[in-house]
């Protein structure tokens, strides 16, 4: 067990890396996918199944525990990991983005982000400084610098401005994270849709010699080519021998293309939120549940994997529970969308190894196009 944070590159395939993060609650598989944990549950789900998936660490937000239950009453209880079950690894988002897609009556200045809590209307200031604390207060692991996803599209003086702002967050992040030792804060590499505002912000980063870098402001609604096209341009400006974090992302499809573009970590609500919805991920592509062609159908949704959820039950049950709106329906769901997302990075960890990475991308897309025989 070690008292540091070290990432270790065992094996590349292109771009594509093959590594470990290892921390003192934990080794980190990457590339990895961090099961989104809002607001201290991976919801529908227990912790030992998110553990028995293959889950090597999770993500909290930092914008719901503030609000609800409170990072002090948190830390009162022992932290996050004590409060929530999960004695692994975990990494807290700064809060910043949620601030700005869920809080009413936000305003944003050099300061910080000030908002208005969407529970109760309590006002809150949530500066770089007080980011990190809140973060140091969870218990967090991993860290995110606070700072600001320009919506897009946007002028480029706009994105330019906002970059900048995020890179002076950064730098004030840096200085209050301190030395925590066997944890570690990352920047977020920011500028929109522009190549070269992208590659200033991630030289910029670099720069401060932090532990591992996310690339934000992607996965916003833009195609998938340009969310590509700036992976292409980031990576290649980013430490080789430093994790890097693609936030929010993604589809099994984004994921793959990712990977082989260079990043390492994941984090998406995706196989949670589609599963609560009645949809299923799988090697065949997704399968949306509510669709009455399965109110007769016995198959189960994958009749080889070795998750009891796609195994076990037939898609008709599986129908009936979503139709009658039953909880076990999303339960399900959500531990088959786990355990398939868990086992496509399995799979790419393997095949990066082997360096066989590009007939495993495009054995996944067959079977993704395959669709539902
Ligand atoms: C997880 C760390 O998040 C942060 O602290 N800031 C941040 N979060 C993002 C989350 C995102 N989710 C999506 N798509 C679903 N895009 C995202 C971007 C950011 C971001 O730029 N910055």
């Amino acid at each position: 067990m070690t008292q540091s944070f070290q990432f270790s590159l065992l094996a590349t395939d292109g771009a594509a890396r093959r590594g470990e993060v290892s921390m003192p609650r934990g080794t980190i598989r990457t590339p990895a996918f961090m099961p989104v944990g809002t607001a201290g549950t991976v919801k529908a789900m227990y912790m030992d199944q998110v553990r028995d998936l293959g889950a090597d660490i999770i993500l909290g937000n930092t914008y719901h525990l503030m609000l609800r239950p409170g990072a002090e009453r948190v830390a009162r209880l022992g932290g996050l990991h004590e409060f929530a079950r999960w004695p692994h690894p975990i990494l807290t988002d700064s809060g910043g983005f949620q601030v700005m897609s869920l809080a009413q009556l936000r305003k944003l200045s050099e300061k910080g982000v000030t908002f208005k809590s969407h529970i109760d209307g309590v006002v809150h200031e949530m500066s770089p400084e007080r980011s990190i604390e809140i973060q140091g207060l969870l218990g967090s692991d991993i860290q995110m610098q606070l700072d600001e996803c320009v919506a897009l599209p946007a002028e480029r003086d706009v994105i330019e401005r906002s970059m900048e702002l995020s890179l002076r967050w950064a730098d004030r992040c840096k200085i209050a994270f301190g030395d925590q030792p066997g944890r570690a804060m990352f920047g977020i590499v920011q500028g929109g849709d522009d190549e070269a505002l992208r590659v200033r912000s991630a030289e910029a980063l670099t720069g401060l010699d932090l532990k591992g870098y996310a690339v934000g402001g992607l996965a916003v609604g833009e195609p998938q080519p340009v969310m590509l096209a700036m992976l292409d341009a980031v990576c290649p400006a980013l430490p080789q021998h430093k994790p890097r974090y693609l936030m929010g992302v993604g589809t099994p499809d984004d994921i793959v293309k990712s990977v082989q573009r260079g990043i390492d970590m994941f984090d998406c609500v995706m196989p949670t939120r589609a599963g609560r919805h009645g949809l299923a991920y799988t090697r065949h592509g997704k399968i949306n549940l509510r669709n009455a062609r399965h109110a007769e159908d016995s198959r189960p949704l994958d009749a080889e994997s070795d998750c009891p959820a796609a195994r076990d039950y037939s898609r008709a049950y599986l129908h009936h529970l979503v139709k009658a709106g039953e909880a076990l329906g999303g339960m399900l769901l959500t531990w088959n969308n786990l355990s398939y997302y868990q086992s496509l990075m399995q799979g790419l960890r393997d095949a990066i190894e082997a360096g066989r990475l590009a007939d495993h991308a495009a054995a996944l897309a067959e079977g993704w196009a395959r669709g539902d025989l």
